[in-house]
């Protein structure tokens, strides 16, 4: 199956367009997981356990692997959402952007190494740095856009004068995604939760790609906004919730807690959708 039809697949499956997003941080795990970056692997995976029927989408973002030398935990959670979730399509959060024969190798990375179903890039480098990942066929790529962050602004919000009616650079962003760079329907775009007013216009300039909507949950975006702004019956948004969903609870109970805290998102997300 493409990374499309997986979306389709498990939005339709577990009526949910929330992702989890695996971000784990060792001082922060429960119980006796504190502290201990060898248990990386397993707290992930009993988040996995805990949510796999409420999701769209996993993103593990690859820093807080990588940060603890823990890639090979990361491989392994891949193979587990595999096993547990063969459904639902894993979202490799790795930001990359880089020329291309650099970008070979991260493609490489996130779609061999990894298994991933679809990844994270900075449009900033170009097309041809965002290629390489487009010879990856059915795989995903998400190009930021308009990020979650208050920073976002420092490049993004501004305007291009040398481009006809003057678009703002994630205006820009959002047009090439739709149209041109998207030579083989497989670009996504990441909006941020926290500007529900620039998701509505993303969504007028590219109506039919798929979003990746972080910035709910921990970061205070507006998660009933956020739907109304992006959501349409012909493309999928994958709203992403980390921390809040991760250490919902800080003893023996975390994955209950995290259930919880899943289903309540999730059941609020939908919910937006009609009204
Ligand atoms: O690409 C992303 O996922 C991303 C883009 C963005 O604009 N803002 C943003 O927060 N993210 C990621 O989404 C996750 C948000 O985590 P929480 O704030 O804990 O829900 C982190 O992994 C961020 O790296």
């Amino acid at each position: 199956m493409t990374f499309l039809e997986m979306l389709a697949d498990a939005q339709q499956r577990n009526r949910s367009m929330l992702c989890v997003g695996l971000d784990p941080e060792p001082s922060r795990l429960p119980g006796r997981m504190a502290g201990d970056a060898s248990k990386i692997h397993d707290f992930c995976a009993r988040i996995v356990d805990a949510t796999a029927d409420l999701v769209i989408a996993f993103k593990p973002q690859i820093a807080y692997f990588a940060a603890h030398r823990a890639e090979d935990q990361l491989e392994r959670l891949v193979m587990h959402i595999r096993q547990v979730a063969p459904h639902v399509p894993v979202i490799l959060d790795a930001k990359r952007g880089d020329i291309g024969s650099t970008a070979e190798q991260y493609a490489k990375e996130a779609f061999e190494r990894y298994g991933a179903d679809a990844v994270t890039l900075s449009p900033f480098m170009g097309f041809d740095s965002v290629q390489p990942y487009l010879q990856y066929r059915g795989k995903g790529a998400f190009l930021l856009c308009r990020t979650s962050n208050p920073g976002g602004d420092d490049l993004q919000n501004q305007q291009l004068a040398g481009l006809p009616g003057q678009p703002r650079l994630y205006e820009h962003i959002a047009k090439l995604a739709q149209t041109h760079w998207n030579t083989n329907g497989q670009l996504g775009l990441v909006v941020g939760a926290t500007y529900p007013a620039e998701i509505e216009r993303v969504r007028q300039i590219a109506p039919t790609v798929p979003l990746l909507i972080p910035g709910i949950g921990a970061q205070g975006g507006d998660a009933i906004a956020t739907v109304k702004a992006g959501w349409r019956a012909n493309a999928p948004i994958v709203v992403n919730s980390s921390r809040a969903i991760l250490y919902a609870g800080k003893g023996d109970d975390f994955m209950d807690a995290a259930r919880d805290a899943a289903m309540k998102t999730r059941d609020q997300l939908q919910a937006a959708r009609g009204g």
